[in-house]
């Protein structure tokens, strides 16, 4: 249960309504409070008595969690420009701040969570109707867990023409709807899956085959082509379910959602699009596929030849060639390794090459993502012509798939991971979505077995087989 002290924040809000007034401008109040070990889970459940507006994000490497309730401030974008008029934007608000954070914290105070969409210019398509093209979100609630315990960030929009007394009865509703406990919400019991649809798997083998042909003929080195399956279950899925059972399987991946009008879009994926902790950026390149053994020997033995594979390590090096030309032009200190590792999931093994260098000055979180989004791992070789082709040839809308979504706080510090391993979920139906990175040498048949095998944590969490 949640027990929010929010101390003296009632003569805060009041002093800081009395300067928006006095200016006639809105400013952001932002208190953050270290409160009891608050879980998660409970608290994005919780979370829907205040608003259907929700973020999950848990990082894949640390113990590190927010959850986000309804918005103090919505940020919507869409074209070329969209990260850098979100990144203004964020930094306009960022001036109307009153704060009250003593911890020094990453990810506590005014954290903006969501993503962009694949494309700048898609957003309305069937079925991400509720999506729009790009959403950062500064929630009005948000917890903050890691290894030193949870903070609770109270973020209000203060403005001057709402009378004050009406603000702190609205917080103090919401702050009631978050310590009440709902008993009508079952997130312990899964779904029952009903139908499994995929959606013209043929003509998306086809579209493979047509791929390697343009490949071998045209200026293209690599495209990534990506399949959609339709669910449906017995009954609404209940998505903390989904979070929780995500969270437990695939302990080494990135653990999301975010709630727009009744839709979610939720996924588990093991890959970083890039980091910034104070200075220091991290990213990564994973790309290249094989499924794992079912015993250690055999295991070993698929990683060693996918180390090996050279289509695989083809379709691995245009990512590696990519990134490291990207991150060359914003910072300084590139460390790559030469060769790949393996990065092992529950269900499959990738080719993987961490990235680390120095953020030059000037350059923030957001100039890193536009410029490597999307990367050869998700878009392909030469970046603008992959997207192109997949515009024109994919067998389904991206929408948000593949795309970058993470946070970023009122420091330098902020993570985006891309969202593939994901479902998007309405009611009693769901779509999933997986992809393959296509080279010359890509079969359909092999391709199609690989996106079988990434759709599977999805389907083992919303009533289907592992
Ligand atoms: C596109 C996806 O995954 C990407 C494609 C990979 C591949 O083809 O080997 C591997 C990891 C991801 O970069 C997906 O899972 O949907
Ligand atoms: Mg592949």
């Amino acid at each position: 249960m949640l027990q929010v002290k929010t101390f003296q924040t009632e003569d805060k809000l009041r002093n800081v309504h009395e300067e928006a007034r006095m200016n006639n401008v809105p400013l952001l109040m932002s208190i953050t409070e270290k409160i009891d070990q608050l879980d998660p889970f409970s608290f994005f459940e919780q979370g829907k008595q205040v608003d259907m507006h929700r973020h999950f994000w848990k990082s894949a490497d640390e113990d590190f969690t927010l959850v986000g309730i309804g918005s103090a401030v919505r940020i919507s974008k869409e074209g070329e420009g969209r990260f850098q008029e979100t990144e203004q934007e964020l930094f306009d608000w960022r001036k109307s701040v009153r704060q009250w954070n003593p911890y020094n914290k990453k990810g506590t105070g005014t954290v903006a969570l969501g993503g962009f969409g694949f494309r700048p210019e898609s957003g309305g398509e069937e079925p991400w109707q509720e999506f729009p093209n790009s959403s950062m979100t500064i929630p009005e609630f948000l917890l903050t867990n890691d290894a030193e315990g949870s903070f609770l960030t109270t973020n209000y929009l203060v403005s001057p023409e709402e009378d004050v007394e009406t603000i702190i009865c609205r917080m103090e509703e919401d702050k009631e709807r978050l310590q009440t406990s709902d008993s009508s919400g079952d997130t312990e019991s899964g779904v029952r899956l009903q139908k499994i649809e995929e959606v013209r798997p043929e003509e998306w083998k086809q579209s493979i085959a047509d791929a390697t042909a343009e490949l071998k003929a045209g200026t293209l080195s690599k495209v990534v082509l990506a399949r959609e399956v339709r669910l449906t279950f017995d009954s609404e899925a209940s998505i903390t379910k989904v979070l929780k059972d995500l969270s437990d399987m695939q302990n080494s991946s990135y653990v999301f959602a975010f709630e727009q009008g009744g839709s979610y879009f939720v996924g588990a994926t093991p890959e970083r699009l890039v980091k910034v902790e104070d200075d220091e950026l991290f990213s990564a390149c994973l790309a290249g596929t094989t499924k794992r053994g079912s015993s250690e020997e055999e295991d070993e033995t698929l990683g060693l030849a996918l180390l090996n594979d050279q289509k695989n390590r083809l379709e691995h090096d245009y990512v590696v060639q990519m990134i490291r030309s990207a991150v060359e032009d914003y910072s300084v200190n590139v460390a790559i390794p030469e060769a790949p590792s393996l990065y092992k999931l529950r269900n499959l093994q990738h080719l993987y090459t961490p990235v680390k260098a120095k953020l030059k000055e000037g350059y923030s979180l957001l100039d890193v993502v536009k410029d490597l989004h999307p990367t050869p791992a998700l878009g392909g070789l030469p970046q603008k012509e992959a997207v192109t082709y997949i515009s024109r040839h994919e067998v389904m809308n991206r929408g948000w798939y593949a795309s970058p979504v993470g946070w970023i706080d009122g420091g330098r510090n902020g993570e985006f991971a891309v969202a593939i391993r994901s479902a998007l979920i309405r009611g009693d139906k769901a779509s999933l979505f997986a992809g393959c990175g296509v080279v010359e040498d890509s079969k359909p048949e092999e391709e199609y077995e690989e996106t079988k095998v990434k759709l599977k944590p999805m389907l083992a969490v919303l009533g289907g087989e592992e």
